[in-house]
């Protein structure tokens, strides 16, 4: 049990008490911000795994609504919230209280608390056989036409009216419910006119874009980042941000699917009945499958609307009407800044050709996420703007984006194909690689008919079309797709291969971008076929040695690029292009803030840590209008990054805050000239350095314990120069010890309890000896002079402070080296030793003589390892011991051990079994009672016969130590066992 009222650093804390506590402090603050009701008051919950809402909007929606979120799952956490967790995860946990994230969702929409074993994630079943509670969705009926069809009408009767009111109403909600995320928004999210974000701000029936006076009195939605629900709305309502937090989600998805798969695959045998048998049994060489869904966004979108299949068909958040001009704007200015930059810069056609467009008119500049396959054939693209597509598409159909609808979609594709392999790389949300080797070898069936029922069940399934394309390689059967789509399947066999390629434009390789592609073109290479025909060490000449030797492998269909199953993540970002307009400091800096918690909340949730932090800035440019074509978009900017390298590794908001802060002074920017803010933290530390460490959870703890002592010791602040002068202020009486000495418990001689020394066997001498030195040394110095503070003070200061009260000292000379150095504190002479123990009553001092000698004793032996381990830390550094049991807050690493591991580590049950023996063999067991039956009492509560085994190994070595030591046993409970154990 964690004690509630501990701060981390006092008597019972740690490290991770004292990060547990800070966490939910700043929650409690932030909390305290956001509050709108009271709705959870009372109610804690733990969000494991990926949810949907997420686990960040969850905790957003614990704040707004008066609940508590935990980072850690604490033992009064009132509910574990999941929609999935791993077989081995569970195994170990009471699933009485795990419930899915739709009570959370459901409780807000009735605003009351609803019957949460409604909505547990397992019933009915051994904790060892979870089964999932699936819910079969509700969608509200879409009682009016949410297709917003071009010729824009608004609703056309009441009943429509008052439709539009409550899906406003709904969609406000949603809107609160649904708050930050945790993963980063990809590169192409990275500023740039094409991706620009243009959230949905605007409910239906609204028009697009108004002047921001009319908008901001309109709409209830945070319109700018000086709004404080601006960042969540942003990224509720991001696609950009949606479709990288699904991606990333997914590779987590696959890795824990793999790390708890057992090995068989029991649908291979379901679908081997259905496929024709092979004549005569084959050995498949490597087979990569790229499957991927059909104009994703439209599909699930057509899900609902049955009668827009066949029709040109766009997923947007406009309804494609015309921009009003809002005063100040100038298109054709940023039209034509855009142009002069592209044609500098980057020669990128297709970009130039969409600025060209789409600034011409007045038309809407809102992206088209996704078209139907009917719709490109009057040629629509994805990510054209809204009002370019119109004309070229004057019948085009916009429908609205249904992000958690392609959530489900997407989880029951990865289900599908996880059910007969999980050689699966995630791609995105609607795409992935898939090794088919091994699945085809064992199944013996013809490759397209397997593949051909995999895309059939995903059809069935979410009633959407996917393509796949299937080859030798993921290059293969990457441009096999391309033939496939839409609703189809293609094989690329390997005779057929650089025919094949010849045909595909150069600019469709992976890794290919405007620039190669303008190079190339300039010496007329277009297709992989013409590309074919250049040497080897032309094409390196051209662009460079690495990558022309790739392209010179690309064109022929050569690729040597294994599939990745665990992908490991280089750095996360939070940036935002949208709506940012300040003007004056303290808004920017409290925007900075919020985006600053943002990325610490996204790195929090990889459970990583970083060390680069990066801001990113657009910035207007000086030439172009202050009022932007696109309303509230960054329009034509100049980019700005800085950097800094921290000395370490670091996952702490404040650090990341100040850091950002600071940047943000430095480049002196006037805040109204801002368009666009990210934050990137790269060099993120080794994930398995992290997994490595968290395999030895004690070893970890007194790591970050000791860190923590180090931290605080070379944190005291500098003295300022009022400090050196006396008269020297007291100092708050929590810093009162020499900050190299660790804080110990207090003697637990008091004056009252003298007498019971012998029952209170817990006598901390040496700080009993320190205390008695200081006094003494108190005794010399200057009243005016605290000796705490001298102590903490470097060695110059220090003398130089005694210099001042020479002449006040000269009758009581003190011996630097002897009396005023925190040295001679810990290690007081022998004079003030043997004073100190003349004032005891004699039953007392020979108990502490007894204990004096052990404690010497062990001093001895530890300064020898440290001094042979660690040299230059000899000289200043006390002698500090290892064993759990002598830590201040042993209590609490017994705790978080056996809270924060599902099973043991071998090694650290080793750790604790030699600790404790170490302790009978120093004769101190009444150190090691109470946390002996504190573990006996945490691990009996444990289900988990892992643990319990463990209790027993180290009961074991405990008593055979005692009977060695003493000649009987330890009063040890010996019962752990469950049913299962036995
Ligand atoms: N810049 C982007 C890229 C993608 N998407 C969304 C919309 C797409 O529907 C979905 C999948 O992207 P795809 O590139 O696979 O495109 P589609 O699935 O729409 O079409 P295709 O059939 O060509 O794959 O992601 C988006 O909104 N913005």
């Amino acid at each position: 049990m964690i004690r509630e009222t501990d701060n981390g650093f006092g008597e019972w804390g740690g490290y991770m008490q004292a990060k547990i506590d800070k966490l939910e402090e700043q929650f409690e603050q932030s909390s305290n911000f956001l509050r709108q009701s009271t709705l959870f008051a009372g109610i804690s919950i733990y969000v494991n795994g990926l949810t949907n809402p997420s686990a960040d909007q969850l905790k957003r929606i614990m704040m707004v609504h008066g609940g508590v979120f935990h980072h850690y799952e604490r033992s009064y956490t009132t509910y574990i919230i999941a929609s999935n967790l791993p077989d081995v995860k569970i195994r170990n946990m009471n699933t009485s209280n795990i419930i899915r994230p739709e009570w959370v969702v459901d409780c807000v929409k009735e605003n009351r608390i609803l019957d949460y074993t409604k909505y547990l994630l397992y019933t009915n079943q051994k904790p060892s056989q979870p089964k999932l509670m699936f819910q079969k969705k509700e969608k509200p009926i879409d009682k009016f036409e949410t297709v917003q069809s071009s010729n824009h009408e608004e609703p056309s009767n009441d009943e429509d009216k008052e439709c539009l009111n409550i899906m406003k109403e709904l969609d406000d909600l949603n809107k609160i419910m649904k708050g930050q995320n945790n993963q980063s928004v990809p590169n192409n999210a990275s500023p740039d006119i094409l991706e620009e974000e243009e959230p949905h701000v605007e409910p239906l029936g609204q028009k697009e874009e108004e002047s921001s006076k009319q908008a901001a009195t309109t709409s209830k939605f945070a319109k700018s980042a000086i709004d404080p629900n601006f960042l969540s709305e942003f990224y509720n309502n991001s696609r950009l941000h949606h479709i990288a937090t699904l991606g990333a989600g997914f590779k987590q998805y696959v890795s824990e699917l793999r790390a708890k798969h057992s090995g068989t695959f029991p649908q291979r045998e379901d679908i081997r009945g259905k496929l024709p048998k092979l004549d005569t049994p084959q050995t498949y060489p490597q087979t990569i499958m790229h499957i991927d869904m059909d104009c994703f966004f439209v599909s699930v979108g057509l899900r609902s609307r049955p009668h827009l299949r066949g029709e040109p068909v766009a997923v947007t958040h406009s309804k494609g009407t015309d921009a009003v001009a809002r005063p100040g704007t100038d298109r054709q200015k940023e039209r034509e800044l855009y142009l002069k930059r592209l044609e500098q810069k980057s020669n990128n056609y297709m970009k130039s050709e969409k600025i060209k467009s789409g600034f011409e008119g007045n038309e809407s500049l809102s992206e088209i996420a996704s078209c139907s396959y009917e719709a490109r054939k009057m040629g629509v693209r994805n990510g054209m703007f809204v009002g370019q597509a119109l004309k070229l598409c004057p019948g085009l159909k916009t429908i609205p984006y249904d992000f958690e609808e392609y959530k489900e979609v997407a989880f029951t594709l990865y289900n599908t194909v996880a059910q007969y392999t999980l050689n699966i790389e995630a791609v995105s949300c609607d795409e992935m690689f898939v090794d088919l080797s091994d699945v085809l070898n064992e199944l013996q069936a013809a490759t397209m008919d397997f593949v051909g029922l995999v895309r059939e069940e995903v059809k069935t399934k979410t009633g959407c079309p996917c393509s796949a394309g299937v080859g030798g390689n993921r290059l293969q059967a990457r441009m096999a797709t391309k033939k496939a789509k839409p609703d189809g399947q293609f094989f690329l066999s390997p005779e057929n291969v650089e025919d094949y390629m010849a045909n595909i434009p150069i600019d469709d390789l992976p890794g290919v971008g405007y620039s190669t592609s303008y190079t190339l073109e300039q010496l007329k290479l277009k297709t992989c076929g013409d590309l074919q025909q250049i040497p080897l060490a032309k094409l390196q000449q051209e662009v460079g040695k690495k990558f022309g030797e790739t392209l010179y492998q690309f064109c022929r269909g050569v690729d040597n690029r294994p599939l990745v199953y665990g992908q490991i993540r280089k750095s996360i970002s939070a940036e935002v292009n949208y709506g940012i307009r300040f003007t004056e400091y303290a808004e920017l800096e409290k925007f900075l803030r919020q985006l600053c918690a943002e990325v610490h909340s996204r790195l929090m949730g990889i459970k990583r840590r970083g060390k680069c932090i990066t801001l990113k800035l657009m910035v207007r440019a000086k030439e172009a209008p202050i009022e932007t074509s696109k309303f509230m978009g960054h329009g034509y900017c100049d980019n700005l990054t800085k950097s800094t390298t921290l000395p370490d590794y670091t996952c702490d908001l404040d650090v990341i805050t100040r850091t950002i802060l600071t940047t943000m002074k430095s480049l002196n920017i006037p805040p109204k000239e801002l368009r666009g803010i990210g934050i990137h933290i790269g060099k993120l530390d080794n994930p398995d350095e992290n997994k490595a460490k968290k395999e030895n959870v004690l070893k970890t703890m007194f790591n970050k314990v000791a860190e923590k002592r180090k931290e605080s010791s070379t944190q005291n602040p500098e003295p300022t120069k009022n400090e050196l002068k006396s008269p020297i202020k007291p100092i708050p009486e929590k810093r009162k010890t020499s900050p190299t000495t660790p804080e110990k418990k207090p003697s637990k001689i008091s004056k009252k309890g003298r007498g019971k020394s012998k029952a209170t066997k817990t006598i901390d001498v040496s700080n009993m000896l320190q205390n008695a030195a200081k006094r003494k040394v108190q005794e010399q110095l200057p009243p005016d002079i605290d000796y705490n503070v001298l102590a903490e003070l470097p060695e110059d200061i220090r003398e130089e402070i005694l210099r001042e009260h020479r002449q006040y000292t000269s009758a009581n000379t003190v011996s630097k080296q002897e009396s005023t150095s925190p040295e001679a504190i810990r290690n007081p002479s022998p004079n003030v030793e043997a004073e100190f123990l003349q004032a005891l009553p004699p039953e007392l001092r020979m108990e502490i003589e007894r204990d004096m000698n052990l404690h010497r004793k062990n001093v001895a032996v530890d300064s020898k390892t440290s001094e042979s381990s660690n040299k230059c830390e000899t000289e200043s550094k006390p002698p500090e011991s290892e064993n759990i049991f002598d830590q201040k807050n042993c209590r609490h690493l017994i705790e978080s051990w056996i809270e924060s591991s599902e099973s043991p580590e071998e090694c650290d049950v080793d750790i604790f079994a030699q600790n404790a023996q170490e302790l009978i063999q120093t004769r101190r067991i009444t150190d090691l009672l109470v946390p002996l039956r504190l573990l006996h009492r945490l691990i009996s509560a444990k289900e988990s016969c892992v643990w319990h085994a463990a209790y027993k190994t180290i009961l074991n070595v405990v008593q055979r130590e005692m009977v060695a030591t003493y000649g009987s046993k330890m009063m040890l409970e010996e019962a752990v066992d469950c049913n299962k154990c036995a």
